[in-house]
């Protein structure tokens, strides 16, 4: 018999087994949207009066956001369920250094926001993240008038950012990259003048709206953004679920030809996020998403290959290892192009779920921007390493419920980065059973 897994004990295990027992069925809600929760503590953070937050993610990305606006000297009242309550707004530098675990998101839109502050910030994080490139937002920032600094040249984190007395600009992004975006519209509220980001490919645009929300003054016109400098005033954010992780339940109900279904509940459906829903329809999948209820339906069907190109990762930028595991059991041969951004992720995401495919015995070969993949595959049980990166760890954990046999993933702990309790949502969906791993 399997020993009874209590829901948050699996979170901190730095090796998984998972037994499989087949594909996804069953009815759930993810956690609070991790992308819009960022925003909301930040944006509450600098707003004046209290803004209440339901919802949030209680994953470690977005505690460390809440950690970091504690050392502005913020209020921030945190019911432990997704509720927390902040009062700002920040009135002075941070009293010790920003501490960003493993989140991208955090670290770059926190900077945005300190380059706006009069005083001396220090950012930094885990090893992952002081490996990935903050030189595009440190460009930018310095073309404001802050003066960032950091290793490397300032191109990797720790970094240090003296801010105040910024000037707005236009600006183009090199990459296609809602971080970018962010940070330089956060810092743009503080600057003398309008800041102006003009993308190549639009991103998701959960800044500009919860700048409206917030009372800031923020103009959409194709892929051009522009915020006034102004003041934020606090407001009530509702966090609804995060489609990313949604993602996971989909392809967890399509990794075996039949039996599978699987509903999910309250996800965001605004822009540039449910992209993953066309792809899967693409392939042939029985798949619904309510736009007005957040509800979205996935039922087994058989899958056939898709061609994935530069225009569609921006929308599917945190899908694709999740997507490559349903293409390896899809008919036909998957070319994935143009998806280059996946090597600055939390691993190199091309190099590592080219490695997870393999390792559940799929052919796959790996491009310089992006991956080959031969479908049709059986899948076999096997062992993984996520290289600290939540989005390969899930992935291979809905693989291996659906496999017979025991998968071992190493590095699980970073699953908790994101999505707390998902070995526990996981038994219960699948069946599958869970335990710490030798
Ligand atoms: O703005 C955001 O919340 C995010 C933007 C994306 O990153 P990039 O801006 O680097 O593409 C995405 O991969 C990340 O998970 C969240
Ligand atoms: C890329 C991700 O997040 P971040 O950049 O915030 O670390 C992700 O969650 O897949």
């Amino acid at each position: 018999m399997t020993p009874a897994v209590s829901d948050s004990d699996l979170d901190a295990v730095s090796s998984l087994q998972v037994t499989g027992a087949g594909p996804a069925r069953g009815l759930l809600q993810v956690p609070g949207d991790k992308s819009i929760s960022h925003r909301a503590v930040l944006m509450a953070a600098m707003a004046h009066g209290p803004t209440v937050i339901t919802g949030l993610s209680m994953g470690q990305d977005v505690t460390h956001t809440l950690g970091a606006v504690r050392q502005f000297g913020v209020s921030v009242d945190h019911a432990g369920d997704g509720r927390v309550r902040v009062e700002g707004p920040i009135r002075h530098e941070p009293a010790d250094v920003l501490d960003h675990g493993n989140a991208g998101t955090g670290i770059r839109l926190t900077a945005g926001v300190c380059a706006g502050i009069d005083g001396v910030s220090v950012l930094t994080g885990d090893r992952f993240l002081r490996r990935r490139p903050m030189d595009r937002i440190a460009e930018p920032l310095r073309m404001m008038g802050a003066t960032v600094d950091g290793r490397e040249r300032g191109r990797l984190a720790p970094l240090v950012i003296r801010g105040g007395g910024l000037t707005g600009i236009t600006y183009s992004p090199k990459q296609a990259s809602a971080q970018v975006k962010s940070a330089l519209l956060l810092a743009g509220l503080s600057a003398a003048g309008p800041t102006t980001v003009e993308e190549v490919h639009p991103t998701r645009r959960h800044t500009e709206e919860m700048l409206a929300q917030f009372g800031g003054r923020v103009r959409v016109d194709g892929n051009r953004v522009t915020v006034e400098p102004g003041d934020l005033t606090g407001t009530e954010v509702v966090v609804p679920g995060d489609p990313s992780q949604a993602a996971f339940w989909a392809v967890a109900a399509l990794l075996a030809p039949e039996h599978g279904e699987v509903v999910v509940e309250n996800l965001y459906t605004g822009f540039g996020r449910s992209d993953f829903v066309n792809v899967l329809e693409r392939m042939g999948a029985d798949i619904d998403f309510d736009l007005t209820t957040g509800t979205l339906t996935v039922k087994a069907s058989r899958l056939r290959a898709v061609d994935l190109t530069a225009e569609d990762i921006p929308g599917i930028v945190d899908e694709v290892p999740a997507l490559a595991m349903a293409a390896a059991v899809a008919e036909g041969t998957t070319v994935i192009s143009g998806a280059g951004e996946l090597r600055a992720k939390e691993s190199d995401r091309i190099a590592s779920t080219t490695r997870l495919l393999r390792a559940f015995g799929v052919q796959v070969s790996e491009t310089e921007d992006g991956m080959v993949i031969e479908g049709g595959s059986r899948l076999r049980a096997g062992r993984v390493d996520s290289h600290g990166d939540h989005r390969i760890a899930m992935t291979a954990a809905v693989a291996a419920a659906c496999v017979e046999g025991a998968t071992v993933i190493d590095g699980w702990d970073s699953v908790a980065t994101s999505y707390p309790r998902f070995a526990a949502d996981l038994v219960r969906l699948t069946g599958a059973s869970a335990q710490p791993g030798a």
